[in-house]
Order: structure tokens, then C-alpha cells, then sequence
């Protein structure tokens, strides 16, 4: 005779299967969306780049819970400012700060409003105003003040404005140059940065602590996610393209002719120039010849070999008291690793066609290049400004010179040098490296990471929650097995 089943039995084993379900799914949906990232809270910074050439406005936004991760700022927005350097305006200084109206309206407009308050705004000046400040400190200050009144008067958190030393040039633009390409986290081998600007030029790049020690003033040490740094960096003043230009001009009119041959400029290129636009910079030391009229005729005549020689007469090889030297008797310790070349090195080489050749491939190229005329040129390339047309061939043989004489790279390193205008779609320069740094967000020790990534945490989670299912089922399977085969004969 069968035991009557208990009714009761298999409405507890269905009913404890639906509540582990309703446990498990429960558990893991918790689990997901307690873990989701937060509504990605974005926070800005911006950072005006007062070159000597132009200005520059760079925004850059992060995600607001990850700022201590490396690689996470990126650039969002760019503004090049219309008209000269703010060191132009020293006679209307007033003009200085109006120059920034238009960009600093298009970042109102591309950080939101509820951000405005919260977001840092600086103002870096770099060689023109060094140069400006060597000639007439006043100018200098008026001109400063003309754009700290339109920068305080933003939304934004103004940080202030100020002429950053060459040292802070160098080191922020390997700063930037290391943070993009993701190389401080690890701690692996880093990227030196080679920086050419309108007045001045860096060079910057790890070195071993002991070689550090000949030159305090070419060493910056940085500790950055738990790894330290021994930088080596030099900021040539008077080295940028501009005004190297103005030290060869005036090397070669030194007699005070009416007419310079110029073999640094095309064959049948002719244009008049002053004397004072050549002799007013403060990097020149010789005095306007006594003969010379009012100007003279610029006129080229295309010969690469020749416009090497002119280059070479504004570098100084001599008088080196360190173990090694770059020139000018500045101490460089011997090139180490891999290097990016960014700004003026980049539009020149990028426009030359020099940047993925080998060295001698780019001596015979640009030889061939200042040895084509002038009209040639103009009918190749219709749509280049012609200032910056005219002058690739100086540039460019200028460029050659100082990377393979000035800092001895050689046949065999040149291919260690890469031209880069952008990295992960942030400009190379030290704009960003400078921001890092204020804001403190590269830590001197690594972040700690968490014990699990989040999709690690939910897989993790998700694995149990499957074998706590699993279990179930079986253990209810075996209770509903023994329930309904229970049968006593009686
Ligand atoms: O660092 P400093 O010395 O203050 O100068 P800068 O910041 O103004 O200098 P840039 O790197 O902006 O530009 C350097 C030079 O490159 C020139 N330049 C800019 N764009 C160029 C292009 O497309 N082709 C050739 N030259 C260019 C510019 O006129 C400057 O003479
Ligand atoms: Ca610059």
C-alpha cells in the first residue's frame, strides 16, 4: 500500500528552487550594478601655450574618478590664436590680452557650464617673452598684466600666468611625450623629447644618475608612479627657427653691403629687409654695421653645401669644459634611447618629406630641395605661406645641422629620432606635462591597483553564483528524487 505523498513535499522543493533563483540572480545583478561605472564625470583643464611665434589654447578632459591613472587626459579641444606672440604687443600691450578673446570664448563653449568653476586655466609663456624680458622688464610686465586681466575675468579657475624657465620647457615636453606614449607606469625605457620653437629650442632626455652630476642646471629629477627619473635637459635661447635666421642674416651682412647672396634661400627668391627687423632681437650681440643704409636685398642663390657653412658659423664648438658637450660649451652627456621631435622639427621634416629616410637619403633630398629656383617652388607648392615657404630650405638644412653636429646624432642613431606632431590624438609639447604636474596628477607612487579589475570582479561573481546554481539544482533534484520515489509497501 503506497504512503499517501505528502502534498506539501514538492511544494517545498519548488518553492526553495524559485528562491535560490531569485537569491542568485538578485546577487549578481547587485554585484553588476553596484560595481558599473558612475556616470562618466568628466573634469577639465586648460592650458594657453604663449609662444614666441603664437598662442595656443589646449583643453584637455579626464575622467573624474580615474585621474590618477596614467593616460587617461586627453586633449579635447585646440585654439590657435589669430596674430603674432603676446611678446609682439610690447609697444600695445593692451592688444596682448584682446588677441585671447576669440579662444577663450570657444572654450567657454567646449567645457560645461557646470564645470567652468572647477576648471584650471594657466597661461605658460615661453622664449619671445624671455626675450622680451632680457630687453625691457617693464614691457614685459605690462604685457603680462594685459592678459592676466582677460584671464581672470573667464569663468574658469585661473591659476595664474607666467614665463616658464627652458628647463620647465624641456622637462614638461618629455612630461607629455612619456604620459602619452604610456611609458612612465611601467617603468620601462622612456622617450627623450626634442622640441624646436620660433626663439628657443630643448633638448630632453633620461639619463643615468651618475651623469647627472657634472651640470645641476641640465639636471631635473622626477619621481613618477614609483619610478625615478634623472633627466638631462637643455633649452637653447636664441636657438629657435626665427631667430636662428636673424643670427645667419646677420652673420652675413656684417659688411653692411645693399645686397646679401643668401646660398640658405632659393635660387631667383629676392626680398628686401631692414636692418633693425635683423639687429632689434636681443639675440643679436653684434651691432648694426656702420655702413648699412636703411635695408638690403635678400636675394637667394640655392647652394645646400654653401648654407651648411653659414649654419655652422652660428654654432660654437669650442671652449668645452665638461666631459662631453653639445655646443656653445653646454654639457650633454652621450644620447640614450629613443627620441620625439615635435613642433617646428615636425611642420619642416614633415613638409621636406624627411622624416622616414635615412640620414644621408635626407642631406642629398634637402640638397636638391635649396637647389631648386625659387619660381619652381612657388608653382610646386601654391598654397604654403610663402614666409614659411621661402625658409625651408634654411630650416631645414639648420634642423639637419644641429640634430647630427649640435647633438651628435649619427648615421646610425638618426633612426632613433621620430617626427611627431601628435600622440594618441594629443599634441606633443609640454602644455600637457605642465598641466599634470600642477594638478598633481601623475603621483610620485603608483596608484594601488585594485585586487580585481571590475569585468575580473563580475566574471569572478558570475562563476560562483553559476556553481551555486548548480549545487542547488542537484541537492533539489536528489530531495525531489527521494520525495517522490518515497513509497512504503506496506
Ligand atoms: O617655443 P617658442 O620658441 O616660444 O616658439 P613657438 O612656440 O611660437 O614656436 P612653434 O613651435 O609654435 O613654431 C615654431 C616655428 O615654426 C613656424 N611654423 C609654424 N607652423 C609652421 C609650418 O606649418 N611650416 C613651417 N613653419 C611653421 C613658426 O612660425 C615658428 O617659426
Ligand atoms: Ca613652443
Amino acid at each position: 500500500k503506497e504512503k499517501p505523498k505528502n502534498p506539501w513535499h514538492k511544494a517545498v522543493v519548488i518553492f526553495i528552487a524559485v528562491l535560490g533563483i531569485i537569491a542568485i540572480v538578485a546577487l549578481v545583478t547587485t554585484a553588476v550594478l553596484q560595481n558599473k561605472p558612475l556616470q562618466q564625470k568628466f573634469k577639465y583643464g586648460i592650458v594657453l601655450d604663449a609662444g614666441s611665434s603664437h598662442t595656443a589654447v589646449y583643453i584637455y578632459e579626464w575622467p573624474a574618478e580615474k585621474e590618477n591613472d596614467t593616460g587617461r587626459v586627453k586633449q579635447k579641444h585646440f585654439c590657435q590664436v589669430k596674430g603674432p606672440g603676446i611678446s609682439s604687443y610690447s609697444l600695445s600691450p593692451e592688444q596682448a590680452g584682446h588677441s585671447l578673446r576669440l579662444c577663450i570664448q570657444e572654450a567657454v563653449l567646449n567645457v560645461p557650464r557646470r564645470r567652468h568653476h572647477e576648471t584650471p586655466l594657466y597661461l605658460g609663456a615661453t622664449a619671445g617673452m624671455r626675450l622680451l624680458r632680457m630687453e625691457n622688464q617693464s614691457l614685459c610686465d605690462q604685457v603680462l598684466g594685459s592678459v592676466e586681466k582677460v584671464l581672470q575675468s573667464t569663468p574658469f579657475d585661473y591659476q595664474g600666468a607666467r614665463i616658464i624657465s627652458g628647463q620647465e620647457e624641456g622637462a614638461f615636453g618629455w612630461v607629455t611625450v612619456n604620459y602619452l606614449s604610456d611609458r612612465l607606469k611601467q617603468g620601462s625605457g622612456t622617450t627623450g623629447a626634442l622640441d624646436l620653437g620660433g626663439a628657443s629650442t630643448q633638448i630632453t632626455f633620461a639619463t643615468n644618475q651618475d651623469e647627472t652630476g657634472e651640470s645641476a642646471e641640465n639636471t631635473v629629477t622626477f619621481r613618477l608612479y614609483g619610478n625615478d627619473y634623472f633627466l638631462y635637459t637643455h633649452s637653447f635661447l636664441c636657438y629657435g627657427k626665427d631667430q636662428v635666421l636673424k643670427l645667419a642674416l646677420a652673420q652675413q651682412t656684417q659688411a653692411g653691403a645693399s645686397t646679401l647672396l643668401d646660398p640658405c634661400f632659393n635660387q631667383g627668391y629676392s626680398t628686401n629687409l631692414s636692418y633693425s627687423s635683423v639687429y632689434s632681437s636681443p639675440c643679436i650681440t653684434t651691432q648694426k654695421p656702420l655702413a648699412a643704409g636703411e635695408g638690403f636685398t635678400h636675394r637667394g642663390t640655392g647652394n645646400a653645401l654653401q648654407c651648411q657653412e653659414v649654419v655652422r658659423r652660428i654654432f660654437n664648438f669650442s671652449g668645452c669644459t665638461f666631459s662631453h658637450c653639445s655646443f656653445n660649451g653646454v654639457y650633454q652627456p652621450p644620447l640614450q634611447g629613443q627620441f620625439g621631435a615635435f613642433s617646428a622639427y615636425y611642420f619642416v621634416m614633415n613638409f621636406l618629406n624627411l622624416t622616414s629616410d635615412t640620414l644621408e637619403n635626407n642631406m642629398e633630398k634637402m640638397a636638391r630641395y635649396c637647389s631648386t629656383p625659387w619660381t619652381q617652388i612657388k608653382q610646386q607648392f601654391p598654397n604654403v605661406k610663402e614666409k614659411y615657404l621661402a625658409e625651408y630650405c634654411f630650416s631645414g638644412t639648420y634642423i639637419l645641422f644641429l640634430l647630427t653636429h649640435g647633438y651628435n646624432f649619427t648615421s646610425d642613431t638618426w633612426s632613433n629620432i621620430k617626427f611627431i606632431k601628435k600622440i594618441s590624438g594629443s599634441d606633443a609639447g609640454w602644455t600637457l606635462g605642465y598641466m599634470l604636474n600642477l594638478t598633481n596628477m601623475i603621483p610620485a607612487e603608483a596608484p594601488d591597483t585594485p585586487p580585481l579589475p571590475h569585468a575580473g570582479y563580475v566574471t569572478l561573481l558570475l562563476f560562483t553564483s553559476l556553481l551555486l546554481f548548480l549545487i542547488l539544482l542537484c541537492s533539489l533534484r536528489s530531495l525531489w528524487v527521494r520525495c517522490t520515489s518515497q513509497r512504503q509497501i506496506i
